[in-house]
Protein backbone atom coordinates (compact mmCIF):
# COMPACT_ATOMS: atom_id res chain seq x y z
CA UNK A 1 0.00 0.00 0.00
CA UNK A 2 2.53 2.21 -0.96
CA UNK A 3 0.18 5.36 -2.11
CA UNK A 4 2.41 7.74 0.31
CA UNK A 5 3.89 10.75 -1.91
CA UNK A 6 5.08 13.89 -1.05
CA UNK A 7 1.66 15.75 -0.68
CA UNK A 8 1.18 13.11 2.58
CA UNK A 9 2.10 16.08 5.09
CA UNK A 10 0.45 18.79 6.28
CA UNK A 11 0.25 21.86 4.23
CA UNK A 12 2.85 23.72 6.60
CA UNK A 13 5.61 21.48 6.02
CA UNK A 14 5.44 22.73 2.59
CA UNK A 15 4.89 26.64 3.21
CA UNK A 16 8.05 26.35 5.76
CA UNK A 17 9.70 24.21 3.16
CA UNK A 18 9.14 27.34 0.46
CA UNK A 19 10.03 29.54 2.37
CA UNK A 20 13.68 27.43 3.52
CA UNK A 21 14.06 26.75 -0.34
CA UNK A 22 13.91 30.46 -0.96
CA UNK A 23 16.52 31.25 1.85
CA UNK A 24 19.40 28.70 0.83
CA UNK A 25 17.85 26.12 2.89
CA UNK A 26 19.41 23.29 0.43
CA UNK A 27 22.77 24.62 2.26
CA UNK A 28 21.33 24.54 6.22
CA UNK A 29 22.29 21.97 8.11
CA UNK A 30 19.65 20.48 10.81
CA UNK A 31 19.23 18.31 13.07
CA UNK A 32 15.77 17.28 14.55
CA UNK A 33 14.78 14.73 17.15
CA UNK A 34 11.68 12.21 17.28
CA UNK A 35 10.33 11.22 20.94
CA UNK A 36 7.58 11.13 22.90
CA UNK A 37 6.28 12.65 26.50
CA UNK A 38 4.26 10.08 27.95
CA UNK A 39 4.48 6.33 28.27
CA UNK A 40 0.88 5.17 26.74
CA UNK A 41 -1.75 3.40 28.68
CA UNK A 42 -0.69 4.45 32.09
CA UNK A 43 2.15 2.37 31.33
CA UNK A 44 5.97 2.61 32.37
CA UNK A 45 7.73 2.16 28.78
CA UNK A 46 6.56 2.14 24.86
CA UNK A 47 7.47 -0.61 21.87
CA UNK A 48 9.18 1.49 19.15
CA UNK A 49 7.50 0.56 15.71
CA UNK A 50 7.17 1.59 12.06
CA UNK A 51 10.72 2.34 11.43
CA UNK A 52 11.19 -0.28 8.15
CA UNK A 53 8.14 1.33 6.98
CA UNK A 54 9.38 5.01 7.43
CA UNK A 55 12.99 4.03 5.85
CA UNK A 56 10.78 2.35 3.22
CA UNK A 57 8.77 5.98 2.18
CA UNK A 58 11.69 7.94 2.80
CA UNK A 59 13.75 5.99 0.14
CA UNK A 60 11.06 6.69 -2.09
CA UNK A 61 9.89 9.94 -1.49
CA UNK A 62 9.06 11.88 -4.42
CA UNK A 63 6.50 14.77 -5.99
CA UNK A 64 4.19 13.14 -8.75
CA UNK A 65 2.58 14.91 -11.41
CA UNK A 66 -0.58 15.02 -9.76
CA UNK A 67 0.67 16.19 -6.28
CA UNK A 68 2.75 19.05 -8.30
CA UNK A 69 -0.25 20.21 -10.39
CA UNK A 70 -2.33 20.23 -6.93
CA UNK A 71 0.66 22.57 -5.56
CA UNK A 72 0.52 24.89 -8.43
CA UNK A 73 -3.28 25.85 -7.91
CA UNK A 74 -2.46 25.76 -4.55
CA UNK A 75 -0.11 28.83 -4.95
CA UNK A 76 3.38 27.40 -4.68
CA UNK A 77 5.82 29.50 -6.84
CA UNK A 78 6.99 27.56 -9.98
CA UNK A 79 10.63 27.29 -8.62
CA UNK A 80 9.79 25.96 -5.63
CA UNK A 81 7.83 23.55 -7.67
CA UNK A 82 10.65 22.53 -9.89
CA UNK A 83 12.74 21.83 -6.54
CA UNK A 84 9.68 19.38 -5.74
CA UNK A 85 9.98 17.75 -8.80
CA UNK A 86 13.45 16.53 -8.29
CA UNK A 87 13.23 16.07 -4.47
CA UNK A 88 14.56 12.90 -2.94
CA UNK A 89 15.30 12.50 0.65
CA UNK A 90 19.10 12.38 0.85
CA UNK A 91 19.61 12.85 4.81
CA UNK A 92 20.79 10.61 7.41
CA UNK A 93 18.21 8.69 10.28
CA UNK A 94 19.84 7.55 13.14
CA UNK A 95 17.30 5.37 14.95
CA UNK A 96 16.74 3.36 17.74
CA UNK A 97 16.42 -0.77 16.54
CA UNK A 98 12.63 -1.34 15.87
CA UNK A 99 10.96 -3.35 18.77
CA UNK A 100 13.08 -2.11 21.67
CA UNK A 101 11.99 -0.66 24.76
CA UNK A 102 11.70 2.76 25.13
CA UNK A 103 10.86 5.65 27.05
CA UNK A 104 9.86 9.18 27.63
CA UNK A 105 11.76 12.70 26.72
CA UNK A 106 14.58 10.71 25.47
CA UNK A 107 15.85 10.66 21.16
CA UNK A 108 14.25 7.76 19.74
CA UNK A 109 15.09 8.69 15.70
CA UNK A 110 17.45 11.68 15.14
CA UNK A 111 17.15 13.02 11.76
CA UNK A 112 19.65 14.96 9.96
CA UNK A 113 19.72 16.79 6.38
CA UNK A 114 19.28 19.89 4.75
CA UNK A 115 16.25 21.79 6.32
CA UNK A 116 13.99 21.59 3.92
CA UNK A 117 14.47 17.75 3.39
CA UNK A 118 14.49 16.99 7.31
CA UNK A 119 11.23 19.55 7.80
CA UNK A 120 9.21 18.05 5.11
CA UNK A 121 9.42 14.42 6.36
CA UNK A 122 8.19 15.63 10.04
CA UNK A 123 4.43 14.59 9.47
CA UNK A 124 4.79 11.35 8.00
CA UNK A 125 7.45 10.12 10.45
CA UNK A 126 5.18 11.10 13.37
CA UNK A 127 2.07 9.50 11.17
CA UNK A 128 3.70 6.60 11.22
CA UNK A 129 6.30 5.94 14.09
CA UNK A 130 3.34 7.53 16.79
CA UNK A 131 0.94 4.97 15.69
CA UNK A 132 2.47 1.49 15.14
CA UNK A 133 4.56 2.68 18.49
CA UNK A 134 1.26 2.83 20.12
CA UNK A 135 0.07 -0.67 19.23
CA UNK A 136 3.17 -2.61 19.25
CA UNK A 137 2.55 -0.85 23.27
CA UNK A 138 -0.47 -2.40 23.23
CA UNK A 139 0.11 -5.57 21.76
CA UNK A 140 2.79 -6.20 24.31
CA UNK A 141 1.09 -5.42 27.23
CA UNK A 142 -1.46 -8.27 26.33
CA UNK A 143 1.73 -10.66 25.59
CA UNK A 144 2.52 -9.93 28.72
CA UNK A 145 0.20 -11.24 30.77
CA UNK A 146 -0.80 -14.23 28.29
CA UNK A 147 2.89 -15.27 27.58
CA UNK A 148 2.10 -18.72 26.44
CA UNK A 149 -1.42 -18.04 24.43
CA UNK A 150 -1.93 -17.98 21.19
CA UNK A 151 -2.76 -14.12 20.30
CA UNK A 152 -4.77 -13.26 17.07
CA UNK A 153 -5.25 -9.64 15.81
CA UNK A 154 -9.09 -9.53 14.55
CA UNK A 155 -9.11 -5.66 14.76
CA UNK A 156 -9.38 -4.90 10.70
CA UNK A 157 -13.60 -4.17 10.88
CA UNK A 158 -12.85 -1.51 13.84
CA UNK A 159 -9.68 0.34 13.36
CA UNK A 160 -9.12 4.10 11.84
CA UNK A 161 -9.99 2.58 8.65
CA UNK A 162 -6.65 1.64 7.10
CA UNK A 163 -4.56 2.56 9.92
CA UNK A 164 -5.33 -1.94 10.33
CA UNK A 165 -2.54 -2.59 7.86
CA UNK A 166 0.06 -0.92 9.91
CA UNK A 167 -1.83 -1.96 13.39
CA UNK A 168 -1.79 -5.46 11.88
CA UNK A 169 2.42 -5.57 11.76
CA UNK A 170 2.87 -3.44 14.95
CA UNK A 171 0.93 -6.28 16.68
CA UNK A 172 3.36 -8.77 15.70
CA UNK A 173 6.27 -6.93 16.85
CA UNK A 174 4.74 -6.32 19.88
CA UNK A 175 4.02 -9.86 19.95
CA UNK A 176 1.08 -11.26 18.47
CA UNK A 177 1.05 -14.53 16.29
CA UNK A 178 -1.23 -13.75 13.46
CA UNK A 179 -3.43 -11.79 12.41
CA UNK A 180 -7.02 -11.84 10.36
CA UNK A 181 -6.04 -9.21 8.18
CA UNK A 182 -5.17 -10.86 4.62
CA UNK A 183 -3.48 -7.99 3.20
CA UNK A 184 -1.04 -7.03 6.19
CA UNK A 185 -0.15 -11.20 5.44
CA UNK A 186 0.71 -10.84 2.10
CA UNK A 187 2.94 -7.53 2.56
CA UNK A 188 4.66 -8.23 5.66
CA UNK A 189 4.83 -12.10 5.76
CA UNK A 190 2.21 -12.16 9.08
CA UNK A 191 0.71 -15.40 9.24
CA UNK A 192 -3.12 -15.15 8.37
CA UNK A 193 -5.69 -16.74 10.72
CA UNK A 194 -9.08 -16.77 11.08
CA UNK A 195 -12.53 -18.89 12.24
CA UNK A 196 -16.00 -18.14 10.85
CA UNK A 197 -18.75 -15.03 11.87
CA UNK A 198 -21.99 -15.37 13.11
CA UNK A 199 -23.83 -15.51 9.69
CA UNK A 200 -22.42 -18.37 8.42
CA UNK A 201 -23.93 -20.49 11.11
CA UNK A 202 -27.30 -18.22 10.43
CA UNK A 203 -27.12 -18.74 6.98
CA UNK A 204 -28.21 -22.90 7.31
CA UNK A 205 -31.35 -24.32 8.43
CA UNK A 206 -29.41 -25.71 11.71
CA UNK A 207 -25.89 -25.22 13.03
CA UNK A 208 -24.72 -28.84 12.77
CA UNK A 209 -25.21 -28.32 8.81
CA UNK A 210 -23.48 -24.90 9.00
CA UNK A 211 -20.65 -26.82 10.87
CA UNK A 212 -20.56 -29.94 8.75
CA UNK A 213 -20.26 -27.79 5.53
CA UNK A 214 -17.32 -25.91 6.81
CA UNK A 215 -15.48 -29.22 7.89
CA UNK A 216 -16.02 -30.79 4.95
CA UNK A 217 -14.24 -27.73 3.16
CA UNK A 218 -11.62 -27.15 5.35
CA UNK A 219 -10.75 -29.91 7.20
CA UNK A 220 -7.73 -29.35 8.42
CA UNK A 221 -8.40 -25.28 9.50
CA UNK A 222 -11.74 -25.82 11.08
CA UNK A 223 -12.48 -23.48 14.26
CA UNK A 224 -16.08 -23.62 14.93
CA UNK A 225 -17.83 -20.85 16.47
CA UNK A 226 -20.28 -22.54 18.46
CA UNK A 227 -22.20 -19.95 20.49
CA UNK A 228 -24.70 -18.50 17.85
CA UNK A 229 -27.95 -20.05 19.41
CA UNK A 230 -27.03 -22.02 22.72
CA UNK A 231 -23.28 -22.39 23.52
CA UNK A 232 -23.51 -25.33 26.11
CA UNK A 233 -26.80 -26.85 25.15
CA UNK A 234 -26.10 -26.64 21.23
CA UNK A 235 -22.70 -25.33 19.81
CA UNK A 236 -20.83 -27.27 21.80
CA UNK A 237 -22.65 -30.59 21.70
CA UNK A 238 -22.72 -29.75 17.59
CA UNK A 239 -19.45 -29.12 17.61
CA UNK A 240 -18.84 -32.68 19.30
CA UNK A 241 -20.58 -34.46 16.99
CA UNK A 242 -18.59 -32.90 14.00
CA UNK A 243 -15.06 -33.45 15.34
CA UNK A 244 -15.98 -36.96 15.91
CA UNK A 245 -17.02 -37.27 11.55
CA UNK A 246 -13.88 -35.50 10.99
CA UNK A 247 -11.86 -38.11 13.03
CA UNK A 248 -13.76 -40.74 11.50
CA UNK A 249 -12.32 -38.89 7.86
CA UNK A 250 -8.70 -38.62 9.17
CA UNK A 251 -8.64 -35.13 10.60
CA UNK A 252 -8.60 -33.06 13.36
CA UNK A 253 -11.27 -30.18 14.49
CA UNK A 254 -8.72 -27.22 15.22
CA UNK A 255 -10.09 -25.26 17.62
CA UNK A 256 -13.79 -23.96 19.19
CA UNK A 257 -14.36 -19.96 19.20
CA UNK A 258 -16.15 -18.33 22.56
CA UNK A 259 -17.19 -14.60 21.39
CA UNK A 260 -20.16 -13.84 24.07
CA UNK A 261 -21.29 -14.51 27.72
CA UNK A 262 -19.18 -15.37 30.57
CA UNK A 263 -16.21 -16.77 28.84
CA UNK A 264 -14.49 -18.03 31.81
CA UNK A 265 -17.26 -20.16 32.81
CA UNK A 266 -17.79 -21.17 29.15
CA UNK A 267 -14.25 -21.82 28.15
CA UNK A 268 -14.21 -24.09 31.53
CA UNK A 269 -17.72 -26.01 30.88
CA UNK A 270 -16.40 -26.69 27.17
CA UNK A 271 -12.92 -27.72 28.05
CA UNK A 272 -14.88 -30.32 30.15
CA UNK A 273 -17.46 -31.56 27.19
CA UNK A 274 -14.79 -31.91 25.03
CA UNK A 275 -12.14 -33.81 27.32
CA UNK A 276 -14.76 -35.88 28.37
CA UNK A 277 -15.15 -37.17 24.70
CA UNK A 278 -11.45 -37.72 23.75
CA UNK A 279 -11.66 -34.61 22.21
CA UNK A 280 -8.60 -32.92 24.22
CA UNK A 281 -6.49 -31.76 21.43
CA UNK A 282 -9.55 -29.41 20.04
CA UNK A 283 -8.34 -25.60 21.48
CA UNK A 284 -10.65 -23.14 22.86
CA UNK A 285 -10.39 -19.72 21.22
CA UNK A 286 -12.37 -16.77 23.05
CA UNK A 287 -12.35 -13.21 21.51
CA UNK A 288 -15.41 -10.09 22.51
CA UNK A 289 -14.01 -6.83 23.49
CA UNK A 290 -10.67 -8.39 24.69
CA UNK A 291 -7.45 -6.58 26.30
CA UNK A 292 -5.44 -7.06 28.60
CA UNK A 293 -7.40 -6.04 31.98
CA UNK A 294 -9.87 -8.91 30.65
CA UNK A 295 -7.45 -11.55 29.36
CA UNK A 296 -5.23 -11.14 32.77
CA UNK A 297 -8.45 -11.79 34.58
CA UNK A 298 -9.77 -14.33 32.24
CA UNK A 299 -6.16 -15.84 33.16
CA UNK A 300 -6.69 -15.43 36.71
CA UNK A 301 -9.51 -17.46 37.07
CA UNK A 302 -8.19 -20.51 35.43
CA UNK A 303 -9.95 -20.35 31.99
CA UNK A 304 -8.61 -22.92 29.66
CA UNK A 305 -8.50 -20.37 26.78
CA UNK A 306 -5.97 -21.24 24.30
CA UNK A 307 -6.10 -18.92 21.90
CA UNK A 308 -7.05 -15.15 22.09
CA UNK A 309 -8.68 -13.25 19.44
CA UNK A 310 -8.36 -9.45 20.11
CA UNK A 311 -9.84 -6.70 17.89
CA UNK A 312 -11.27 -3.01 19.08
CA UNK A 313 -9.14 -2.51 21.92
CA UNK A 314 -5.88 -3.72 20.11
CA UNK A 315 -6.10 -1.99 17.00
CA UNK A 316 -7.31 1.24 18.13
CA UNK A 317 -4.83 1.67 21.26
CA UNK A 318 -8.20 2.06 23.50
CA UNK A 319 -8.32 3.85 26.04
CA UNK A 320 -5.45 6.06 24.54
CA UNK A 321 -5.53 6.41 20.84
CA UNK A 322 -2.50 8.40 20.02
CA UNK A 323 1.10 7.97 21.30
CA UNK A 324 2.19 12.12 21.75
CA UNK A 325 5.39 11.71 19.74
CA UNK A 326 7.27 14.69 18.67
CA UNK A 327 9.90 16.23 16.54
CA UNK A 328 11.80 19.03 17.58
CA UNK A 329 14.68 20.83 15.71
CA UNK A 330 18.03 20.41 17.76
CA UNK A 331 20.20 22.15 15.91
CA UNK A 332 20.87 24.15 12.59
CA UNK A 333 23.55 27.03 11.49
CA UNK A 334 25.88 25.52 13.33
CA UNK A 335 23.95 25.90 16.64
CA UNK A 336 22.14 23.78 19.03
CA UNK A 337 18.62 25.01 19.67
CA UNK A 338 15.98 24.73 22.07
CA UNK A 339 12.28 25.12 22.47
CA UNK A 340 11.12 26.74 25.51
CA UNK A 341 8.22 25.79 27.83
CA UNK A 342 6.16 27.52 30.65
CA UNK A 343 5.81 23.42 31.25
CA UNK A 344 8.99 22.51 32.11
CA UNK A 345 8.78 19.01 30.40
CA UNK A 346 7.72 20.36 27.48
CA UNK A 347 11.54 22.27 27.17
CA UNK A 348 13.36 20.32 24.61
CA UNK A 349 16.58 18.75 24.49
CA UNK A 350 19.17 21.10 22.42
CA UNK A 351 22.06 19.26 19.74
CA UNK A 352 23.04 16.13 18.44
CA UNK A 353 22.36 13.73 20.91
CA UNK A 354 22.93 10.08 21.45
CA UNK A 355 21.55 7.72 24.06
CA UNK A 356 22.91 5.18 26.05
CA UNK A 357 21.39 2.06 27.87
CA UNK A 358 23.41 1.31 31.14
CA UNK A 359 24.33 -1.90 32.32
CA UNK A 360 26.02 -3.14 35.11
CA UNK A 361 28.99 -5.26 35.42
CA UNK A 362 26.45 -8.54 35.20
CA UNK A 363 24.72 -6.76 31.75
CA UNK A 364 21.73 -6.43 33.99
CA UNK A 365 19.86 -2.46 33.57
CA UNK A 366 20.77 -0.19 36.01
CA UNK A 367 17.29 1.27 35.66
CA UNK A 368 18.09 3.90 33.58
CA UNK A 369 19.21 5.37 29.99
CA UNK A 370 21.52 8.34 29.57
CA UNK A 371 21.10 10.81 27.24
CA UNK A 372 24.49 12.81 26.35
CA UNK A 373 25.99 15.49 23.07
CA UNK A 374 27.14 13.20 20.12
CA UNK A 375 30.61 13.56 20.97
CA UNK A 376 30.61 12.68 24.68
CA UNK A 377 32.33 9.54 25.72
CA UNK A 378 32.99 7.87 29.07
CA UNK A 379 29.94 9.89 31.20
CA UNK A 380 30.20 8.73 34.55
CA UNK A 381 27.10 11.16 36.19
CA UNK A 382 23.78 11.64 34.89
CA UNK A 383 21.33 14.47 36.12
CA UNK A 384 17.67 14.44 36.79
CA UNK A 385 17.00 17.09 33.85
CA UNK A 386 15.00 19.29 36.17
CA UNK A 387 16.63 18.79 39.98
CA UNK A 388 19.84 19.43 40.20
CA UNK A 389 20.32 18.23 43.02
CA UNK A 390 19.43 14.70 41.89
CA UNK A 391 22.33 12.54 39.58
CA UNK A 392 23.47 8.89 39.66
CA UNK A 393 27.10 8.01 39.44
CA UNK A 394 27.89 4.97 37.83
CA UNK A 395 31.60 4.03 36.81
CA UNK A 396 31.95 0.58 35.47
CA UNK A 397 28.98 0.53 33.68
CA UNK A 398 28.42 -0.65 30.36
CA UNK A 399 26.90 1.96 27.98
CA UNK A 400 25.27 0.71 25.17
CA UNK A 401 24.47 3.44 22.20
CA UNK A 402 21.00 3.34 21.47
CA UNK A 403 20.83 5.34 18.06
CA UNK A 404 22.35 3.79 15.16
CA UNK A 405 23.04 4.99 11.90
CA UNK A 406 20.39 3.85 9.44
CA UNK A 407 20.12 5.95 6.46
CA UNK A 408 23.05 7.94 4.89
CA UNK A 409 22.12 9.34 1.53
CA UNK A 410 18.47 8.66 1.64
CA UNK A 411 19.45 5.34 1.66
CA UNK A 412 19.10 2.63 4.47
CA UNK A 413 22.19 1.10 5.02
CA UNK A 414 20.65 -2.65 6.75
CA UNK A 415 18.58 -5.04 4.46
CA UNK A 416 15.23 -4.65 5.98
CA UNK A 417 14.65 -7.04 8.87
CA UNK A 418 11.67 -9.43 8.75
CA UNK A 419 8.44 -8.77 11.48
CA UNK A 420 9.56 -12.15 13.26
CA UNK A 421 13.13 -10.50 14.00
CA UNK A 422 11.57 -7.52 15.38
CA UNK A 423 9.33 -9.36 17.57
CA UNK A 424 12.05 -11.81 18.46
CA UNK A 425 14.53 -8.76 19.49
CA UNK A 426 11.50 -6.81 21.02
CA UNK A 427 11.10 -9.83 23.07
CA UNK A 428 14.16 -10.15 24.13
CA UNK A 429 14.46 -6.32 24.92
CA UNK A 430 11.42 -6.31 27.00
CA UNK A 431 12.34 -8.95 29.61
CA UNK A 432 15.70 -7.46 30.83
CA UNK A 433 13.02 -5.36 32.47
CA UNK A 434 12.27 -5.83 36.09
CA UNK A 435 8.04 -6.21 36.21
CA UNK A 436 8.65 -3.17 38.64
CA UNK A 437 8.91 -0.93 35.19
CA UNK A 438 6.38 -3.22 32.80
CA UNK A 439 3.34 -3.85 35.62
CA UNK A 440 0.32 -2.04 34.85
CA UNK A 441 -0.35 -0.07 38.04
CA UNK A 442 2.27 2.57 39.12
CA UNK A 443 5.61 1.64 37.31
CA UNK A 444 8.69 2.21 38.27
CA UNK A 445 9.80 5.18 36.62
CA UNK A 446 12.96 4.79 34.35
CA UNK A 447 15.36 7.18 34.77
CA UNK A 448 16.59 9.71 31.97
CA UNK A 449 19.18 11.47 32.90
CA UNK A 450 21.27 13.86 30.98
CA UNK A 451 25.80 13.96 30.93
CA UNK A 452 26.42 16.75 32.78
CA UNK A 453 27.37 18.72 29.20
CA UNK A 454 24.10 18.19 27.65
CA UNK A 455 22.24 19.55 31.23
CA UNK A 456 25.07 23.08 31.17
CA UNK A 457 24.48 23.41 27.36
CA UNK A 458 20.32 23.04 27.98
CA UNK A 459 20.82 25.71 30.46
CA UNK A 460 22.60 28.22 29.01
CA UNK A 461 20.30 28.17 25.97
CA UNK A 462 17.37 28.63 28.29
CA UNK A 463 19.15 31.70 30.07
CA UNK A 464 19.67 33.22 26.28
CA UNK A 465 16.79 32.75 25.15
CA UNK A 466 15.38 33.77 28.54
CA UNK A 467 17.22 37.33 27.96
CA UNK A 468 16.84 37.90 24.31
CA UNK A 469 12.51 37.57 25.36
CA UNK A 470 12.89 40.40 27.94
N1 LIG B 1 -15.26 -14.36 33.10
C1 LIG B 1 -14.99 -13.14 32.69
N2 LIG B 1 -14.22 -12.34 33.44
C2 LIG B 1 -13.94 -11.10 33.04
N3 LIG B 1 -14.40 -10.55 31.93
C3 LIG B 1 -15.17 -11.30 31.12
C4 LIG B 1 -15.51 -12.62 31.47
N4 LIG B 1 -16.30 -13.12 30.50
C5 LIG B 1 -16.45 -12.16 29.58
N5 LIG B 1 -15.78 -11.05 29.93
C6 LIG B 1 -15.70 -9.77 29.22
O1 LIG B 1 -16.81 -8.99 29.61
C7 LIG B 1 -17.29 -8.20 28.56
C8 LIG B 1 -18.76 -8.56 28.34
O2 LIG B 1 -19.19 -7.89 27.24
P1 LIG B 1 -20.66 -7.96 26.64
O3 LIG B 1 -21.63 -7.59 27.68
O4 LIG B 1 -20.61 -7.19 25.38
O5 LIG B 1 -20.75 -9.53 26.35
P2 LIG B 1 -21.95 -10.36 25.89
O6 LIG B 1 -23.22 -9.69 26.18
O7 LIG B 1 -21.73 -11.69 26.47
O8 LIG B 1 -21.64 -10.46 24.34
P3 LIG B 1 -22.42 -9.91 23.07
O9 LIG B 1 -22.96 -8.54 23.45
O10 LIG B 1 -21.30 -9.80 22.03
O11 LIG B 1 -23.45 -10.92 22.74
C9 LIG B 1 -16.41 -8.52 27.36
O12 LIG B 1 -15.35 -7.57 27.27
C10 LIG B 1 -15.84 -9.87 27.71
O13 LIG B 1 -14.60 -10.12 27.08
O1 LIG C 1 -14.53 -7.59 20.03
P1 LIG C 1 -13.25 -7.29 19.33
O2 LIG C 1 -12.08 -7.36 20.25
O3 LIG C 1 -13.30 -6.04 18.52
O4 LIG C 1 -12.96 -8.54 18.33
C1 LIG C 1 -13.47 -8.68 17.08
C2 LIG C 1 -14.95 -8.98 17.10
O5 LIG C 1 -15.36 -8.90 15.77
C3 LIG C 1 -16.26 -9.95 15.52
O6 LIG C 1 -17.51 -9.59 15.91
P2 LIG C 1 -18.59 -8.90 14.98
O7 LIG C 1 -18.02 -7.81 14.16
O8 LIG C 1 -19.26 -9.95 14.19
O9 LIG C 1 -19.60 -8.30 16.02
P3 LIG C 1 -20.10 -8.83 17.40
O10 LIG C 1 -19.46 -7.92 18.39
O11 LIG C 1 -21.59 -8.68 17.36
O12 LIG C 1 -19.70 -10.25 17.57
C4 LIG C 1 -15.75 -11.06 16.40
O13 LIG C 1 -16.73 -12.02 16.61
C5 LIG C 1 -15.29 -10.36 17.63
O14 LIG C 1 -16.31 -10.33 18.60
O1 LIG D 1 -11.60 -15.02 12.09
C1 LIG D 1 -12.33 -14.60 12.98
O2 LIG D 1 -12.90 -15.34 13.78
C2 LIG D 1 -12.54 -13.13 13.11
C3 LIG D 1 -11.92 -12.23 12.30
C4 LIG D 1 -12.14 -10.89 12.45
C5 LIG D 1 -12.99 -10.46 13.43
N1 LIG D 1 -13.59 -11.33 14.22
C6 LIG D 1 -13.38 -12.66 14.08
Amino acid sequence: MNFITGTYTDQYQLTMAQVYFHNNGAEQEAVFDYFFRKSPFKGGYAIFAGLENLLDILEDLSFTKKDLDFLKAQGFDRKFLEYLKEFEFKGKVYSVSEGDVVFPTRPVVRVEGNIIEAQLIETVLLNILNFQSLIATKASRIKLVAPDRTLIDFGMRRAHAFGSYHASRAAIIGGFDASSHVMAGRDFGIPVSGTMAHSFIQSYDDELSAFRAFAKVRPDDCVLLVDTYDTLKSGIPNAIKVAKEMEADGHKLKAIRLDSGDLSYLAKKSRKMLDQEGLEYVKIAASNQLDEYVIKSLLEQGAPIDVMGVGTNLVTGKPDAALDGVYKLAYTKGKARIKLSENKAKITLPGKKQVFRLRDSQQRLIGGDLVTLEDENSVEEMFHPFEADKSMKFSDCQQEPLLKMVMKNGKRLNKTKSLKEIQKYSQERLAEFPIEFTRFDNPHIYKIGLSKNLLDLRNQLVTEEKEKAL
